[in-house]
């Protein structure tokens, strides 16, 4: 059975989702993507830009916003860029529910602790799913630098076909059929790049910077083996690639989140009125439930939560951390 993949809709017009417009524009594809906010949408289609999410980059002429999703119900594939936590209300609003769903939104849901794929097989039973997922800040993307990503779907021949529509000369998708792979790297790695921005915000230094990543990668596999991803995956694109990304740059807002709380900065001034998106933040919490309830141990994760909620100062967190009863490095 050949899929037809011509006409591809883009839902959600933050940094991520115009820069994924961006990406399937750059073969002279048009693309429609939803946007929130009417002056997203304005912007778009009036001045060819996205100056709230994605600033300074002209985009493709070939990328038409629209606020209303029932535009979006001739589409032959969504590629769904809404933030974790809205995943589930947006999704719900979808006139058609029956096309493949390429899902970006790197989080757990709050309350219900469902990974985004089953927040998505909630509300669209009959639709394939796929996530796409791995080291891609916005602004490279967009702007043509070279990158590659994880696209994860259970069945092999949507995911090729998918991987075959979306790939460009700049932009290159590892096929994978670990969709919980893919979507706990990108999850947890939010987490800890809060963790290496605390490290850096507080100066802690480059060799803790490093046993953050290693020991959070432990984490990291801990957990999503607990939960039935690959050990291969979890080490791939979607994993310790995204971790090392966003663990070692301020362009990532996880790691900026951080910074400022190992400045000293409440994370309630941190969080208030923004408009861009921490994903971090409101998986810490609920990551830290689920590794509880799976019996699996997440001290670095811990110690987020504890920073974000304002229990405990980052002396005390590092104290702790480093007096826990000494262990095998792989246990
Ligand atoms: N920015 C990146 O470089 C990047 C790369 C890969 C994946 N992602 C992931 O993509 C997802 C979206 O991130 P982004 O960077 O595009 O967002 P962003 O921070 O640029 O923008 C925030 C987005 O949240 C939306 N939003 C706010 N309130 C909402 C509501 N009530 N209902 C629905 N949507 C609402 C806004 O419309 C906007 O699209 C996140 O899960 C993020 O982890 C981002
Ligand atoms: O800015 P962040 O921390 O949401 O990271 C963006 C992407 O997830 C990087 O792959």
């Amino acid at each position: 059975m050949t899929m037809t993949l011509d006409r591809l809709g883009v839902i959600g017009g933050g940094a991520w989702g115009t820069a994924m417009a961006q990406v399937i524009a750059s073969d002279g594809s048009d693309v429609l993507l939803w946007a929130r906010e009417p002056e997203v949408v304005a912007a778009i289609n009036e001045g060819h830009s996205n100056p709230i999410f994605l600033p300074v980059l002209p985009l493709s002429e070939r990328i038409r916003a629209t606020g209303d999703l029932a535009d979006l119900s001739d589409c032959d594939a969504l590629v769904v860029v809404v933030p974790a936590q809205f995943l589930g209300a947006v999704l719900a609003q979808l006139p058609r529910r029956d096309v493949p769903l390429v899902l970006c939104a790197k989080g757990i849901e709050a309350g219900t602790r469902r990974l985004m794929s089953e927040v998505a097989a909630d509300a669209a039973p009959g639709a394939p799913i796929a996530v796409l997922s791995g080291p891609t800040f916005a602004h490279e993307v967009a702007g043509g630098r070279p990158t590659a990503i994880t696209l994860a779907c259970a069945d092999e021949a949507v995911g090729l076909a998918l991987a075959e529509r979306l790939r460009r000369p700049g932009f290159r998708p590892y096929l994978s059929q670990d969709v919980v792979g893919a979507e706990i790297g990108g999850a947890v790695k939010n987490v800890l790049a809060i963790a290496c921005g605390v490290v850096e915000g507080a100066g802690l230094g480059q060799n803790a910077r490093a046993a953050l990543i290693s020991r959070g990668f432990a984490e990291m596999t801990r957990f999503g083996l607990a939960r039935g991803a690959r050990a291969e995956t979890l080490a791939g694109l979607s994993g310790l690639g995204d971790l090392v990304l966003t663990c070692s740059s301020t362009s990532s807002r996880n790691f900026s989140l951080g910074k400022g709380l190992g400045e000293g900065v409440p994370a309630t001034e941190l969080l208030r009125d923004r408009r861009t998106v921490a994903e971090g933040a409101a998986t810490a919490p609920v990551l830290a439930e689920a590794a509880r309830e799976a019996g699996v141990d997440m001290p670095i994760v811990d110690a987020v939560c504890a920073l974000l909620a304002g229990e405990a100062t980052v002396d005390a967190v590092v104290a702790d951390l480093l007096a826990r009863p000494l262990k095998q490095e792989g246990a």
